[in-house]
């Protein structure tokens, strides 16, 4: 048994997505993140977009009241330093901050950062960030050959776009692009990251994962949690990915 399970932090995005569309206040971001925490998710991820599409300022401030009595839950926040995601993590010190490179108004995430090419935009962010007691972690796309520049522009870990695997995962390509995720874990593990990954993770796709890149520290997931969620309910969503990552044995 590997002595660091995988964390699971469930992103409640598609919640806030629902809750949006009326003004009613359901359904509530808070009470989802309650469920899942109660029923043993390690961590909650928001992206709060600047367009506000789903996730709203007012949700993130909420979020972290409510974390902040749960000691040991991570909270992670994703975004763009270059745009609003510096404001959160000044103001509320989350544990983990995830840098993802999106443009405004971009539909959803789709690339990691370039490296070495953005190293030096994004090192004193991440200084700050480290000054204010948050961890930072880059999204990346599973290029070994980039893990040494990230480390040395200071991230403490990577979070893996996982897209690319969740596209392949059951085709004839599954099996090589996995090893491709694997070698760029392994690269990443070697020049002293942490390891995350997420987008489009299942409940499916999860296990195999996992069990290709073994010491995979975070998964982020969301869009698939929240249809899962929609026929099983919070706490049995969570249960089942639990479980998926008990299967990988981590
Ligand atoms: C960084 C990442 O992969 C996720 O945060 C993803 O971008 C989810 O964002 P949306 O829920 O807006 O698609
Ligand atoms: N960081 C990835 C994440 O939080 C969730 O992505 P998805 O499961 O909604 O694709």
């Amino acid at each position: 048994m590997n002595p660091h399970p995988t964390a699971l932090s469930i992103n409640l995005n598609k919640v806030a997505l629902v809750r949006n569309t009326r003004h009613l206040g359901i359904p509530s971001v808070e009470r989802a993140a309650t469920l899942c925490l109660d029923a043993g998710a390690q961590g909650i991820t928001v992206h709060p977009r600047p367009d506000a599409r789903h996730i709203r300022a007012d949700d993130v401030h909420a979020l972290h009241a409510l974390l902040a009595r749960r000691p040991g839950v991570e909270f992670n926040i994703e975004g763009n330093p270059f745009h609003n995601l510096m404001d959160f993590v000044r103001a509320l010190r989350p544990q983990q901050a995830t840098f993802v490179p999106d443009s405004e108004g971009q539909f959803t995430s789709d690339h990691g950062w370039s490296f070495p090419a953005d190293g030096p935009r994004l090192a004193p962010l991440i200084a700050e960030c480290h000054a204010l007691g948050v961890r930072v972690s880059l999204f990346m796309d599973p290029v070994p050959e980039a893990m040494a520049a990230v480390r040395e522009c200071g991230a403490d870990r990577i979070e893996l776009y996982t897209e690319t695997y969740a596209r392949a995962f059951g085709t004839p390509a599954e099996a090589e692009v996995l090893q491709g995720f694997a070698q760029a874990a392994r690269a990443a593990q070697a020049a002293g990251l942490g390891v995350n990954a997420g987008h489009d993770l299942n409940q499916q796709n999860l296990t195999a994962f996992l069990r290709a890149l073994p010491g995979v520290l975070e998964v982020s997931i969301g869009h698939a949690f929240i249809a899962d969620a929609l026929e099983l309910g919070y706490a049995a969503a969570v249960a089942r990915y639990l479980a998926c990552v008990q299967a990988a044995g981590h």
